[in-house]
């Protein structure tokens, strides 16, 4: 039996029960299955956490204890088997020497090894003792894992993967650390030995690099460098999604892929480059060009700008490397033979001088920023204020202190110092005078952790290192990070604007940077949402200026940048063409030369395997029709809404609705916000509410609905929006709910994106209405109160608190409601009780009254559930297209009937 949380009276009935199991667990042969239930038993009387029933099928009884010494017994013989084989190919090796070594050794640690030995085996053997069947050694060390972090809850288990990856990772307890050492600091001997330089390949000769290796053909395992071991994120869920592994790469072969990144490719199954990737990445390689690339959402650009900068790193290294035999001028200096010296001072000077452009700056588009959103939101039900995507300016010291307790970087702080020495943690894996070559600039800190994992995954059989620098993490440990000198920092720029400002060594000296990124950047350098990029593109361009940097510029909807709200743009009268605000960005970012321009956007701009559709409805009709949708069409499925307030309203009732909702919004904690994305990632249906924050670049996969609660601003963020469905060539459904506030926004998108057709409507169920209406008008009416309460002891709870402060008496006139009246108090929690009771019972109902007559079996035995209509049977996609196709017909019958007619009467004619 599964419950929702484990209250302290079970989970000693629990511990219990693991005693018991300890000394008789059983082998499971078979599968757990799960039972149908009949679903007002969730609505009983003390089985309020019943989740499910699941019943295994097949299985026997083991003696543990009698499994554990015969574990124990067999682990030993093992050892003692391979000790002896040690030994004797000791002695063949070295002779003499090693053998007196080995006694030597043997002498003077063997007691306490033994000691060791047999601790470890009793543990191994009763690990594997809980879970009989073929448990190896490995299995075992996994289990110790899990064991140990048993007490944990859920949550923490997964933080330590939230943003780790191969390059950063978990976070584990100290003997796991060592065992980790040593196994990281053989993977470094290993990888050390086998980049010397006579193992190395010929690298003079850039066709030579370019082409397809015989290996990766051939067979792909056979690699040159240790792959580091992936971990668990939405990323890798995504980056290993497709079936094909080890594919076969010659389709990349005249792209000038690095050999290396062929076969990180091949074990991707990444058997060949998407449209974007074939077209930028002989410009970007071969020709060093300068790239705009504008292509659809889910069209892999990130790798069409990643690979490039693995390139031009590696490229690099066998430039310092010749340079270093040459015995010329260290690498770092080269490119100041042509550039200005860096002095110091200047440095201070523009940060300084940049800070307060940029600060009055922010202060003026902040204003039209604001006056826009107030114009626009005014609905009654969004109890709040629009947001930011990634608001990094505002690093406060209470920030930084929730940034240490929120162990995002704590994860990454531990993957790089993991396995090094505390001497060598300080040492830069490059050498102290490694620069800094690739920075990709994000708009969001989600978006900059994924970039990272893709880049890490493309980049893993090389030792290239990449770093985040985004907000909502500690700072400390970021600094930290960077004295490792690594090749490629991913950012948000406010963060890393503080960094530079403070002039950590890393990033001192920028002049060295090969590659620039500007990822989404048409949203990154619109005016007034990222002050610091703005400093930072300057300083990139006159004191840190290098004629040698490339810049990529990305994003779907580039051809659609404007460099100015859109209404003010019209009050202007400024109609731009695509050509000018392109050269209004180029210019921005500083790209100088002729760039390439690759322009992939279809005249819709969002993707064609996209299905699009609305619903027309009174603002409050909204909640019905999302929890119909939700209901019908399980699935990953995205809410989006334009205020953080609807977002935590939207979340609240679908709480109380049962659905399990998760929240994601830039008012959360760094850690939280990460933690939700996995969660989601990993259900196969569940529900993310967010803002706009997760609206551009995040590769979640397998989302199949994104619904518009609230229909976007701006067709940019409509196209992006809807992008997080049908990605790399999946399908998928985008829904608007079209409110009377929301009909302006959608009549602007939908001609600024020049759609031919009408978008269709989306089918409902119309006779499901009425229970949907019942329960969600119960569920608003909880919320409201609950919503209600909530604000009033926030309001009540700070008077009490200052007057405190301030010892004095607090006037009862400040303070909302009843507050002293703890009988009214007691009445409502009771009201409120009395109210979720029904709500429980309602949902355990089935939506159709009629359908579903009886709670008993059927003669099948079954339980009847109280499904949707469509739950499960028919997908919201099969369903539009189904309707259209209906509609179609009722087109097209009167007309054939009508020709009929005619053509009948012609006859009688
Ligand atoms: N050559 C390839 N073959 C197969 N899959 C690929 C290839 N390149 C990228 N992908 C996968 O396609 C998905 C989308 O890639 P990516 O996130 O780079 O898209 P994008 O164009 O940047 O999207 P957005 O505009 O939403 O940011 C990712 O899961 C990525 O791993």
């Amino acid at each position: 039996m599964k419950t929702k949380k484990m209250n302290p009276k079970n989970r000693r009935l629990s511990s219990g029960l693991r005693k018991q199991t300890n000394k008789q667990s059983i082998h499971v042969k078979g599968n757990w299955k799960a039972i149908d239930l009949d679903p007002s038993l969730f609505s009983e009387e003390g089985l309020e956490g019943l989740v499910c029933f699941e019943e295994l099928t097949s299985y026997s009884l083991i003696d543990s204890e009698k499994a554990a010494t015969k574990a124990a017994k067999e682990l030993k013989k093992e050892k003692k088997k391979t000790k002896k084989r040690k030994v004797s190919e000791g002695e063949q090796e070295s002779g003499e020497q090693a053998d007196v070594e080995s006694k030597e050794g043997g002498n003077t640690t063997e007691p306490a090894k033994k000691k060791a030995k047999k601790k470890k085996n009793k543990k191994l053997a009763a690990k594997e003792s809980v879970q009989p069947g073929d448990a190896s050694v490995e299995d075992a060390s996994v289990g110790e894992e899990g064991e140990k972090n048993e007490t944990a809850t859920e949550d923490t288990s997964k933080d330590s993967s939230a943003i780790s990856s191969e390059h950063d990772a978990q976070s584990k307890p100290s003997k796991k650390k060592n065992k980790k050492k040593n196994k990281k600091k053989k993977q470094k001997q290993q990888i050390e030995k086998k980049a010397t330089p006579e193992e190395k390949p010929d690298s003079e000769s850039p066709s030579s690099e370019c082409q397809v290796p015989e290996k990766v053909k051939s067979s792909p395992d056979k690699v040159t460098k240790a792959p580091k071991k992936q971990v668990k994120n939405w990323t890798n869920a995504a980056l290993s999604g497709s079936d094909v592994k080890n594919a076969d790469v010659s389709a990349w072969k005249d792209l000038f892929v690095p050999s290396d990144v062929l076969k990180a490719l091949s074990s991707l199954g990444f058997g060949s480059p998407t449209p974007i990737q074939a077209l930028t990445l002989p410009p970007a390689i071969r020709d060093r060009m300068d790239i705009l690339g504008a292509a659809e959402t889910g069209s892999g650009k990130t790798l069409a700008f990643g690979i490039p900068i693995i390139h031009t790193i590696l490229e690099w290294r066998k430039g310092s490397e010749r340079r270093a035999d040459d015995n010329k001028e260290p690498a770092t200096e080269l490119e100041s033979l042509y550039l200005p010296a860096v002095d110091e001072s200047t440095i201070a000077e523009s940060t300084a001088g940049s800070s307060a452009q940029s600060a009055s700056e922010q202060d003026g588009e902040g204003n039209v920023e604001a006056e826009e959103e107030e114009g626009e939101s005014s609905a009654e039900q969004d109890r709040g204020e629009s947001e930011e995507d990634a608001s990094e300016g505002e690093h406060s010291a209470e920030e930084d202190d929730e940034d240490t307790r929120l162990g995002c970087v704590k994860v990454i702080e531990n993957a790089e110092f993991d396995f090094d020495t505390a001497a060598e943690k300080e040492k830069p894996a490059g050498g102290k005078n490694q620069p800094l070559l690739g920075l990709v600039l994000t708009p969001t800190r989600e978006l900059a952790v994924q970039v990272k994992h893709h880049i890490d995954a493309v980049a893993k059989f090389t030792d290239i290192k990449t770093a985040i620098v985004v907000g909502g993490m500690a700072q400390e440990k970021q600094r930290r990070m960077l004295k490792r000198r690594p090749e490629i920092i991913i950012a948000t720029p406010g963060r890393l604007w503080d960094l530079i400002k403070e002039k950590h060594p890393h990033l001192t000296n920028l002049r060295q940077l090969k590659c620039l990124v500007i990822d989404e950047a048409d949203r990154m350098v619109e005016r007034g949402h990222f002050a610091e990029l703005d400093s930072l593109l300057e300083m990139l361009n006159t004191v840190h200026f290098n004629p040698m940097r490339q810049t990529f510029v990305f994003s779907a909807t580039l051809t659609m940048a404007r460099s100015m709200p859109i209404r003010l743009l019209q009050k202007k009268k400024k109609n731009l063409d695509k050509r000018n605000q392109l050269e209004i960005l180029m210019e921005r970012v500083g790209i100088k030369s002729k760039p390439k321009i690759v322009d992939l956007t279809r005249k819709e701009a969002t993707v064609e395997t996209l299905t699009e559709t609305r619903i027309h409805c009174q603002k409050e009709e909204k909640d019905f029709f999302l929890y119909y949708f939700l209901l019908q069409y399980p699935g990953r499925t995205m809410v989006f809404a334009n205020s953080i307030d609807c977002i935590k309203r939207l979340n609240s009732l679908l709480v109380i609705l049962d659905c399990t909702p998760l929240p994601l919004h830039a008012n959360m904690h760094q850690k939280q916000r990460l933690k939700n994305l996995e969660r989601f990632a990993e259900r196969d249906s569940c529900i993310l509410l967010t803002t706009d924050v997760a609206a551009r670049g995040l590769d979640i996969p397998n989302v199949q609905h994104v619904i518009h609660y609230q229909v976007p601003r701006t067709s940019e963020t409509y196209v992006h929006r809807s992008g997080r469905t049908a990605r790399a060539t999946k399908q998928g459904l985008s829904m608007l709910l079209i409110g009377p506030d929301d009909v302006m926004n959608f009549k602007k998108i939908y001609k600024t994106l020049g759609k031919d057709e009408e978008l269709p409507m989306f089918p409902i169920e119309s006779k499901c209405m009425e229970t949907i209406k019942e329960r969600v008008n119960l569920a608003r009416k909880i919320e409201k109160v609950e919503f209600h309460n909530s604000r009033q002891k926030q309001h009540n709870s700070w008077f009490k608190q200052a007057a405190e402060a301030l010892e004095v008496d607090l006037d009862d006139e400040l303070l909302i409601g009843r507050a002293n009246d703890e009988d009214a108090d007691r009445e409502q929690q009771k009201m409120v009780k009395g109210m979720k009771k029904h709500l429980k019972h309602l949902i355990s109902l089935p939506v159709f009254k009629n359908v579903i007559k009886t709670r008993y079996p059927t003669q099948m035995g079954k339980l009847s559930l109280p499904h949707m209509p469509l739950a499960g049977v028919e997908s919201a996609l099969t369903h539009v297209s189904m309707e259209k196709n209906r509609q179609k017909l009722k087109k097209h019958v009167p007309s054939q009937r009508k020709n009929k007619r005619q053509k009948k009467e012609e006859q009688q004619q």
